[in-house]
């Protein structure tokens, strides 16, 4: 092929890396126009001692790649839709959600053992609020353990016998080819995942109409509509990836076509009741079901859980 590659961004890490392969080839599958990858650095891949919440949230990932899109070193990117602030950055386009992969969250056990089979007292390693929340709410009395680092680092820490287990997303093992090591697959009805866990988004520059054009073709309305639907729920909480909310739209084929069902959880760190509520509506509201539904645990008392769990004096 003699046209100009597009060069999209990716950040280093094997689960990046993957993803950003996968969507470059069915690109180019579909259109015909090559892509070529193009490695960036990001604070949070460099900084692996701090904890998320103290560099900015899962946000300093996304952060590096976008200033690579918007001063036209590569044409676009590629991220996990759940670290996507749910303020849209004016400069970008958000040109396709992908299909979603399963969204669920998986343990990942010593032993083969499930969340009811582990030990009071058994380590569970996350770094996550959400996950953490909603475990112990469980009140299974498992000890949450703050972890960091790559799918790699956080399944060596079970192996190694640091850890009786972690909690991680499906969608990441699926992708790196190790779904196999999860012992269980969590319903959401225990632990709801964070919103937009499981797609991906693809970005590009807000006045680059060729690019974006070309990216629709990646697009999955479903998949947007739902994520539009949980980030909507998120953006009217004012809360963001390191506030302990969890949500799930899915879509279902219903008496008047398609529509959402959506469920949120806003848990407590600190041992407050978690609220936790559902709302359905049709495809075409889907922001404002995840608005309403918002609106609703706010008047609960969300509004309190949200504020606490923010990162320094970021809004
Ligand atoms: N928190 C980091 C992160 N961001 C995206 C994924 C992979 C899953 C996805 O694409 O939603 C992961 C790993 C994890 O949570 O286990």
């Amino acid at each position: 092929m003699s046209e100009t590659p597009l060069r999209l961004g990716t950040r280093a890490s094997a689960l990046a890396v993957t993803q950003s392969t996968q969507v470059a080839e069915r690109l180019t599958a579909l259109t015909g126009v090559p892509v070529e990858l193009v490695t960036v650095s990001t604070e949070g891949d460099r900084d692996q001692t701090s904890a998320l919440r103290d560099l900015g949230g899962a946000g300093v990932f996304v952060a590096a790649l976008r200033e690579a899109v918007v001063d036209g070193r590569v044409d676009l990117a590629v991220h996990s839709l759940k670290d996507l602030p749910t303020t849209q950055d004016p400069r970008l386009a958000l040109a396709a959600v992908t299909v979603r992969e399963d969204p669920r969250d998986v343990l990942v056990a010593r032993d083969g053992l499930t969340l009811g089979e582990l030990p009071t007292g058994s380590r569970v390693g996350t770094g996550s609020p959400r996950r953490e929340s909603q475990l112990n709410a469980l009140g299974l009395g498992l000890e949450v353990v703050p972890v960091r680092g790559n799918v790699d680092t956080r399944l060596a820490k079970v192996t190694s016998g640091d850890l009786d287990a972690v909690v991680l997303a499906r969608a990441g093992l699926l992708r790196l080819g190790r779904q196999d090591e999860a012992t269980e697959v969590i319903d959401p009805i225990q632990v709801l995942p964070a919103p937009g866990q499981g797609a991906l988004a693809i970005e590009c520059r807000a006045d680059d109409d060729a690019t974006t054009r070309l990216l629709a073709v990646l697009d999955d309305p479903s998949t947007r509509a739902a994520v539009t639907a949980e980030r909507s729920l998120l953006a009217t909480l004012e809360a963001g990836c390191s506030a302990p909310v969890g949500a799930l739209a899915e879509v279902a084929w219903g008496d008047d076509g398609d529509e959402i069902w959506l469920r949120a959880v806003v848990g407590d760190q600190s041992g407050a009741p978690t609220i936790r509520l559902s709302a359905a509506g049709s495809l075409e509201d889907a922001a404002g079901i995840g608005e309403r539904l918002a609106a609703e645990m706010l008047a609960e008392g969300a509004a309190d859980i949200v504020s606490r769990s923010r990162v320094g004096s970021t809004p």
